[in-house]
Parts: structure tokens; sequence; C-alpha cells
């Protein structure tokens, strides 16, 4: 393939900085490429995300891919709705990132040092429940804006602490301002934090071949399907925040012997924020199976709590 691919990319630091890591690895297999920007309303508006929705950051550059408009599109995974659009097709899910959240903190503070009442910001369900439920005692508020904007309220001291995903951080070259990476015990991160979504049209096969053999990754791309397919479940089931996490680890198969394998953990939220919790191994070329089982023992324990004590 001898034509230069276009690339759309949001115009974010974020953004810009995951594209630019597409854009070399292509370039370094041989290929030319050009950065295309496309706004979405998910950067123009200030609203809360909850209230915006899912798909504000990646409609817009998945219609301006599907229109031909651009050949590649690169999203933060855990921004994509759980639907799939029939028009694109997931050429691509790079070695992902360090998927955990990350505090950052005021005079260098880990979760467990600060003092009961301390403000901390996020706009995020699934990291507000979790918070709550350590019962370390912290106020948990809103917050939105870019990565920058969040860090400034902290010194500001507008917020005792904020938290991030990591992933960002790393993207954008501030891994220095983290005072503690949170242990997914304690804070399981979004399904598919971390990783990327690297999508090009589904009839544009050679763009999809390129894609995937220059930077797919199989082990990312197992674990993203799992957390994905527990989500999609879910979301079909109840509305709360959810929390996944998989990845492949050594362990024994059916026969004792030692195998690649898909472990995962899920968490949601019930309406008067209690969590619930399960997990689950199975096989990495069964992971949208291995999700959905996660996802029903998830419901399985929602609905024992809500059918009530005794019963
Ligand atoms: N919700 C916005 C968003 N989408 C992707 C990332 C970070 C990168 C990633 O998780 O892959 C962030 C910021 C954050 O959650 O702190």
């Amino acid at each position: 393939m001898n034509k230069t691919l276009r690339i759309g990319t949001r115009g974010s630091a974020l953004a810009m900085a995951q594209s630019s890591t597409v854009a070399e690895a292509l370039e370094r297999a041989g290929y030319a490429t050009e950065m295309v920007r496309v706004s979405t309303p998910g950067d123009r508006s200030q609203a809360p995300i909850t209230e915006i929705g899912v798909g504000v950051f990646t409609s817009a550059l998945r219609e301006a891919l599907a229109n031909g408009e651009v050949d590649v599109a690169v999203h933060s995974f855990k921004d994509l709705p759980t639907a799939p659009d029939p028009r694109l097709s997931l050429a691509a899910v790079p070695a992902r990132e360090d998927p955990r959240d990350a505090l950052v903190a005021r005079d260098g503070l880990t979760l467990g040092e600060l003092p009961p009442g301390s403000a901390v910001g996020t706009g995020s369900p699934r990291r507000a429940s979790q918070l709550e439920a350590l019962g370390f005692g912290l106020e948990v508020r809103g917050i939105r804006g870019n990565v920058d904007t969040r860090m400034r309220k902290v010194t500001d001291g507008e917020f005792d602490a904020v938290v991030l995903a990591r992933a960002g951080l790393a993207r954008v070259g501030r891994l220095e301002v983290i005072t503690e990476s949170l242990d997914p015990l304690q804070m399981l991160p979004a399904p598919a934090q971390g990783a990327l979504a690297v999508e090009c049209r589904v009839e544009d096969v050679d763009t999809e071949h390129l894609l995937q053999s220059v930077m797919d990754d199989s082990a990312s791309r197992a674990a993203v399907a799992a957390e994905r397919a527990m989500l999609a479940a879910l979301e079909a089931g109840c509305s709360a925040p959810v929390g996944a996490l998989a990845g492949v680890v050594e362990d024994l198969d059916e026969d004792g012997r030692v195998a690649q394998r898909l472990s995962m953990r899920g968490v949601v939220a019930t309406d008067d924020n209690e969590l619930l919790r399960a997990s689950a191994t199975g096989e990495t070329t069964a992971a949208e199976q291995l999700g959905r089982d996660v996802a029903d023992q998830l419901l399985d324990a929602r609905a024992a709590l809500l059918s009530g004590p005794g019963q």
C-alpha cells in the first residue's frame, strides 16, 4: 500500500499523543501518515460526562472515518460505546498501557494518608463509589476538564486530590504528578482503560490487515474483549457504575498443564452504593464468554440482594 494513511484525531493533548503512537508505529513500518484533526461535541462541552452521554468523544471521529475523510481513527477504548458500528472494523488493539487509576494529591499524599473529609475530585460514578466504599471518610465531589485543569484544582487548593487514569498521564508525559497508583483491589479501572481502539472502514481490508499486523496485541485485545463484554451484559441489566480488569496469566488448564489463560475481576455498585464483586478465569480464546460469565455472577448477586435477606 503506497497511499498516505490519514489518521483522524481529536485535538486534545491526550488524543494527539495517542494518535502519534499509532502514526509512529506505521511510519516505523515504512508507511506514510498524515494527522487530520476532528473536533467533537465532547471537546466543546463543559457539562458533566454523566449528562452528555457515552460516545460524545468518539462519534464525530467515527463519522469522519465512515465518510472517508480519514482512513484510521484512534480512540481511547474506554470511551467507545459497547454497541459495534457495522461500518467500521476494530483493526488493532495495541499493547495496553498500565490500566490502573492514579491519585494526584497535595503534598505527595496517598489515599490512606488523606485526612477524613478531604475533597477528592472525580466525575466518574465508578471512581466515586469505589472511593466511598474504602471507608476513609473522603468527600467525593464532581470535577471536569482536561488533565491539566483537574491537576490545577489540586495545586490551587480547591481539591485535596483528584483521581485520573494513569494511562492518560503516561501518554502526556506527566507520570511524575502521581502520588499513588491505585491497587485494582481497591479501585478496579473502567473496562478497557489504558487501551486504544484503532479502527478503519470495514471494506478497507488493506488498511485493516496493515494495522493488525503492525500493532495488534492479542493479549490486550483478549483482556479488553472480556471487560467490554462484561460491561455490555451489565448495561442490558442495570445502569450502575462498573469496573473491570482482565489479563492473561499463566495458570493450569483442565488437564493440569501450564497454559496461558485469561483471568478477570469485575465490580458493580448497587443503588445504595454497596459494591458487588465477581471474578473468573477462562480460555483466552473465549474472552467474551468470560466477560458475560462475570456479568452473570454480578447480576445474580444483585438479584439476591434485591430479593432481601432470608430468601
Ligand atoms: N474519560 C476520559 C478519558 N478517556 C481516556 C482517558 C485516559 C486514557 C485511558 O484510560 O486510556 C480519560 C481520562 C481519565 O479517565 O482520567
